[in-house]
């Protein structure tokens, strides 16, 4: 596993006592977190701070760290021939990432799975996708504070909003890459779909939401869609959804069982 933040920690506890998966390995991002990760997951488990340290080719690697991890780790790995699952969907937006990354997994014979994440639906937009899709809307809603720390803050007084405010409206690729920490599921629904030009996204503000809610919208051939989900934060993250973490543990189990949903 690549991170161990609010993601990376949540995976961990679910996973720690099951039958049939482990994680061996962790990468984090300093050596200052490796003693801190170290502490907190036993000796049971290798935890190093770059993946040239890593003692054992991994079997399957998640990655749950940030788009700069996808550079520094996803790339070399999958070159080397290692399977990874993705969660910083967002990166994917930036100029040439995809390419790269589709290279790297044709050189080593590795394939990169999108997990779905915070939303769900992705599996009805990406078989939508074949018989034609027209038109596919994302709108996320966090609760104002959650967007400390990007554009938005520039923008309006988050701490003062007495309403839900539209902070972007845009394609997902200009909101995946203005809001790397909150628009990973606008890519991912957009690769999955009419591409990351051609989603068109909505991202709001609201003081009143204690929830992460997201609403997909669609039209094509197969029919209309119209789907929402109102995601408890993590404790450790609050403008990261649980399910994102539960997403991951879906993926992983689905390596090692025989049916696979
Ligand atoms: N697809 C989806 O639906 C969703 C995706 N995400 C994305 O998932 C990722 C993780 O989210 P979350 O767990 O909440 O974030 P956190 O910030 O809680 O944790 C990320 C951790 O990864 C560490 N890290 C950063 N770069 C590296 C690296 N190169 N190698 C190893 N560790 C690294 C960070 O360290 P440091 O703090 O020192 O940088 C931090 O400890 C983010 O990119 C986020 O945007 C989040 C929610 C939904
Ligand atoms: O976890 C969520 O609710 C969604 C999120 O942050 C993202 O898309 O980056």
């Amino acid at each position: 596993m690549i991170g161990f933040g609010a993601i990376g920690c949540t995976v961990f506890k679910v996973i720690k006592n099951d039958a049939e998966v482990r994680i061996s390995q962790i990468v984090v991002h300093n050596e200052e977190m490796r003693a801190e990760v170290q502490a907190k997951v036993g000796d049971n488990v290798v935890v190093v701070s770059r993946i040239s340290d890593l003692p054992q080719r991994p079997e399957f690697v998640l990655e749950c760290a940030g788009h700069a991890a996808l550079t520094a780790c996803v790339l070399p790995l999958l070159a080397s021939g290692v399977d990874c699952a993705l969660v910083s969907i967002g990166a994917l937006a930036s100029d040439g990432m995809q390419e790269k990354l589709e290279a790297a997994a044709r050189q080593g014979k590795a394939t990169i799975t999108l997990m779905s994440g915070a939303i769900g639906g992705i599996d009805a937009i990406s078989a939508a996708k074949f018989g034609g899709l027209d038109e596919v809307l994302y709108t996320g809603r966090k609760p104002a504070l959650s967007w400390i720390g990007t554009p938005a803050e520039e923008l309006f007084k988050l701490a003062e909003l007495s309403e839900a405010t539209v902070i972007f409206r845009g394609n997902a690729r200009e909101a995946a890459q203005l809001y790397p920490k909150n628009a990973n599921v606008a890519a991912t629904l957009a690769i999955a779909g009419l591409g990351l030009d051609h989603t068109k996204v909505t991202l709001i503000a609201d003081p009143a939401a204690t929830q992460n809610i997201h609403t997909i919208e669609a039209r094509g051939v197969f029919g209309q869609m119209k789907m929402e989900i109102q995601g408890n934060p993590l404790p450790e993250n609050p403008k990261t959804s649980a399910l994102t973490a539960y997403s991951i543990i879906r993926a992983i189990k689905n390596r090692v069982r025989p049916v696979v949903i």
